[in-house]
């Protein structure tokens, strides 16, 4: 039985357990319960930290789990990223008072608060700076303000956190993160069909399908306006003059497509989205 890593808390959990049961997984019940199996799927969950996922995983004591990308390097686990999950986009910055940080340099033997230590610690290595890093659990904005370092390492994802705080990002990014699927070292049987389920829900997210009925003399134009995925499927209708049309397209290009097709004078254009595919 494939045995999953799942955030039991924070801003993973929800959307990790939802992409899970979009692919068909059961979930838990209630969210004090830390282990089910799913006796259907062959597979077992177990609901942890998501900072801990990534040493289990690492260790070979779970199979593959889900966490961030920041998580799994601030681990120093032995874990691999297989496939990014396109959630918890954010982005590891360092911030201070902007009146007295400005680039890298700047942080030459001051204070640097955060949570992750070993991120920071090899970044700063990596770039030859030499500063004291003071690890926090979290809330890490108020460091400064309460006088325990001079400037921060955090995710930041909207700047809201940081403004409230009276800081500025500075110095270059330390790490585009997102929520991603992990792996332990050996890769065990079933992780494919995980992978292959989980980038099926990606698709259903991304993609809507497109029907629409068109003048055979203006397919090409047609087809060029949304090209679809791999080929549009093209079936001929009762008036011979006319073909039907059904093509994937992203999602955010919906309206964009549909104007422009109407407009070279396509109709019954109909949009369903898309729930489950593996391509
Ligand atoms: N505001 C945010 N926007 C996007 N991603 C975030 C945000 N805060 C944290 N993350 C990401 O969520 C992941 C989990 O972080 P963490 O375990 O700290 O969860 P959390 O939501 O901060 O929960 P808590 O701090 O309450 O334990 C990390 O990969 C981090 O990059
Ligand atoms: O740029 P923003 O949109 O403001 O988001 C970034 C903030 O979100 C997270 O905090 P969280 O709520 O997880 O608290 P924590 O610092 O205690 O982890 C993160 O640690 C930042 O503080
Ligand atoms: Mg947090």
């Amino acid at each position: 039985m494939l045995r999953i890593a799942v955030p039991n808390k924070g801003s993973l959990s929800e959307t990790a357990a939802d992409m899970l049961s979009e692919a068909g997984y059961a979930g838990r019940r209630d969210a004090k319960e830390l282990h089910i199996i799913d006796e259907r799927n062959g597979v077992e969950f177990f609901y942890l930290r998501p900072r801990d996922i990534a040493t289990y995983v690492g260790s070979g004591a779970l199979d593959v789990g889900i966490t961030g990308r920041d998580l799994l390097i601030d681990s120093g686990s032995a874990a691999t990223e297989t496939a990014e999950l396109e959630f918890a986009r954010s982005t590891f910055r360092f911030a201070g008072p902007a009146e007295r940080f400005s680039d890298l340099a700047d942080l030459e033997g001051v204070r640097i608060a955060t949570s992750y230590p070993i991120l920071v610690g090899e970044f700063l290595e990596r770039h030859g700076v030499s500063a004291t890093l003071v690890t926090l659990d979290g809330a890490v904005e108020s460091a400064v303000r309460l006088g325990v370092a001079d400037a921060i390492a955090d995710v930041v994802e909207t700047g809201t956190t940081l403004r409230k705080a009276g800081l500025s990002v500075f110095g270059p990014v330390i790490l585009e993160s997102t929520a991603v699927l992990i792996s332990s070292p050996d890769e065990k049987p079933g992780t494919a069909t995980l992978l292959r389920r989980l980038q099926g829900v990606l698709v259903a997210r991304r993609y809507v399908l497109m029907d629409y009925d068109v003048p055979a003399r203006l397919l090409v134009q047609a087809t060029a306006l949304a090209p679809g995925f791999e080929s549009p499927t093209i079936s001929p209708l009762h008036d011979p003059d006319w073909v039907a049309v059904r093509v994937m397209i992203p999602r955010d290009d919906t309206n964009n497509v549909m104007d422009a097709l109407y407009e070279l004078g396509a109709r019954a254009i109909l949009v369903t989205t898309i729930h489950a595919a593996r391509l």
